[in-house]
């Protein structure tokens, strides 16, 4: 509750007056419990004073009818300030994440971000808007009575109580795991989150290799797995609360057999004993109404705790000063890398790639290849070794200024669900119209755009799932060349294209990177042949360098590698 109560600093105010119109209205929600006790005294006392009675009745009616104006009031303020808290909180993980090794990001499920940003988040209503103002006003109603009880007669006080920690320990009973539940129900949760997200992403390949049945198995598990997690969680707290709330109402069972032998003994008065019986009623029912509360209070923690871990998640430290560069060589030196599951996969590269260059990265599926090229884009930073561009290690580079440095074009194509234009445009955001057809007609997209009903202002739907692999390849490659970055990277980016559409995308990238320093992951041998530097990768080192010529000459890996490949091509 602590840390929830920083989350929601901005709203303090706000949170502190809904407190204050709670508390005030179950106070006011009191006061017909003192007026009716007043009444039935007078009643019994045979009063027929109707000027008597007048007053206390009046007192009711302002209890009766203050009470719900300040609940209302109190609850619509909670609700203003929470949230501006949720989307406070909301701004605070969306800010974080470009913030975050941008590896980091790709390497989370997305079913695990979106339950955190959206279902977390939204769990903190019910702490904030709920639990602060009404928990506590029906916690100090009831001790506010508690304590006007003590003054007229101790004995009675603690009579009227006796119904409420029994009560209270059953409920106790099923509160001490409450916590480990919830937190294993969000996990729980996001499993099933995950499942969804997994079936829903993948149902193309689902459908093509007819694995419906299989996959839609994988994803029901998940879900049968979380009604029964839900299903015997509530099993397991239906007795307890039930006898909690069926118990700590009872405080009659107390107060009116043993107020009873102190009123026959003389020990009681009348008036004391009336008052006790009726206000041992007020006691009860708000705090039931708290009880209500505490699952909330026990759901906080892992809450707040999911928020934190992504609030809290590694950050990329990087100068924020812009740097100046006198050119874009880049120089690798020691380079280790290990990923989070610990074992090292760069183990000690040096490498110095020549600006305005073509350099190749080849090796066997898994060598890290790719790692390395992510590592020179950024997407992690680097803790063992260093890389840096035009001298200045990356460590110096202004994030912002590093990403307008390198474009990183793989295989992994991203369209936002927006026109043609503006996915081309998100490489240069002030490039006019025109800038975009010209650099459309240059990466050789815009004869197909054009044969598009809406052209330019096509939407690519979701994912860019409109468009054929080789169309989003091109709109990517024309993207990449409007950002005009002076280093590219090319990880697999001719993955999926077909021999027809070759050319042009080959075409197309040979003017993307006139001038540029290039670095190329390719498993096709036969298309990084021109390439200035070769470096052949294996197991995480770097075993050779040079141009085709010298290490088809020299080297017996890339021997071995270049006669798969044309082995292949002629199998092919
Ligand atoms: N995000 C990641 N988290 C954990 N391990 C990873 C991650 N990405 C790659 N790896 C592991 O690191 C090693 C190097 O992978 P990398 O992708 O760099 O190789 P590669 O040579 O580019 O392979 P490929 O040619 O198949 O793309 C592999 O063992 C891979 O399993």
């Amino acid at each position: 509750m602590k840390r929830l109560w920083q989350l929601a600093e901005e709203e303090h105010k706000g949170l502190k007056l809904s407190i204050f119109l709670a508390v005030t209205g179950v106070l006011l929600g009191m006061l017909p419990y003192f007026g009716v006790s007043k009444i039935v005294y007078g009643l019994f006392a045979g009063n027929k004073d109707f000027s008597f009675y007048l007053p206390w009745c009046f007192l009711i009616l302002i209890g009766y009818c203050l009470k719900p104006i300040f609940y209302a009031k109190a609850l619509a303020e909670s609700h203003k300030a929470t949230f501006s808290v949720l989307r406070n909180v909301r701004i605070m993980l969306l800010e974080k994440l470009p913030r975050m090794p941008l590896g980091t990001i790709i390497d989370t499920h997305s079913g695990d971000l979106k339950t955190t940003i959206v279902d977390q988040v939204e769990k903190m209503e019910r702490p904030l808007a709920h639990l602060l103002p009404e928990m506590t006003a029906n916690i100090l109603g009831p001790v506010s009575i508690f304590i006007y009880l003590l003054i007229l007669d101790w004995r009675m006080a603690l009579l009227s109580l006796v119904s409420i920690p029994a009560g209270m320990f059953f409920m106790s009973l099923i509160m001490k795991d409450y916590a480990e539940d919830y937190s294993k129900s969000v996990a729980s949760n996001t499993e099933m989150n995950k499942a969804i997200v997994e079936y829903v992403g993948g149902i193309e390949v689902i459908k093509t290799f007819n694995q419906g049945e299989k996959s839609y198995g994988k994803f029901t598990d998940k879900v049968i797995a979380n009604a029964s997690f839900y299903y015997h969680w509530m099993k397991k707290c239906q007795i307890p609360v039930s006898l909690s709330k069926n118990i700590s109402p009872t405080t009659l069972i107390t107060v009116l057999p043993v107020g009873w032998l102190m009123f026959i003994n003389g020990s009681l008065e009348m008036s004391t004993f009336i008052t006790t019986i009726i206000l041992s009623f007020g006691i009860a029912g708000p705090l039931l109404a708290a009880i209500n509360f505490v699952d909330a209070l026990a759901q906080t923690g892992t809450t707040v705790g999911r928020i934190d871990e992504v609030l809290n998640g590694t950050e990329q430290v990087h100068r924020r000063k812009r740097v100046h560069f006198k050119n874009h060589d880049i120089a690798i030196r020691n380079l280790h890398f290990s990923y989070e599951s610990g074992e090292e996969v760069i183990k000690g590269i040096d490498m110095e790639i020549q600006e305005r260059s073509l350099n190749a990265f080849v090796g066997a599926s898994g060598s890290g290849k790719s790692t390395i090229a992510k590592l020179i884009a950024g997407f992690w930073d680097v803790e063992q070794g260093e890389i840096s561009i035009g001298g200045v290690n990356l460590l110096n580079i202004p994030l912002e200024q590093l990403y307008n440095l390198v474009s990183f074009v793989s295989q992994d194509i991203f369209l936002f669900n927006d026109t043609i234009m503006e996915n081309i445009r998100m490489g240069k955001p002030s490039a006019s119209d025109e800038e975009v057809i010209e650099i459309a007609k240059a990466s050789g997209c815009h004869d197909f755009i054009m044969s598009l009903e809406h052209g330019y202002q096509t939407k690519v739907g979701s994912g860019g799932n409109h468009l054929s692999g080789g169309e989003k390849q091109r709109i990517t490659i024309a993207r990449a060349m409007i950002k005009d970055a002076p280093i590219i990277i090319l990880d697999e980016a001719t993955a999926y294209i077909d021999p027809e559409n070759e050319q042009v995308l080959q075409n197309a990238i040979n003017k993307l990177i006139q001038g540029k320093t290039i670095i190329m992951i390719a498993h096709r041998l036969s298309t990084i042949t021109n390439a200035d530097q070769i470096y052949l990768i294996d197991h995480g080192k770097l075993v050779a360098s040079g141009n085709h010529e010298e290490l088809l000459k020299e080297n017996k890996l890339y021997q071995a590698m270049w006669e798969a490949h044309i082995g292949g091509k002629e199998v092919a």
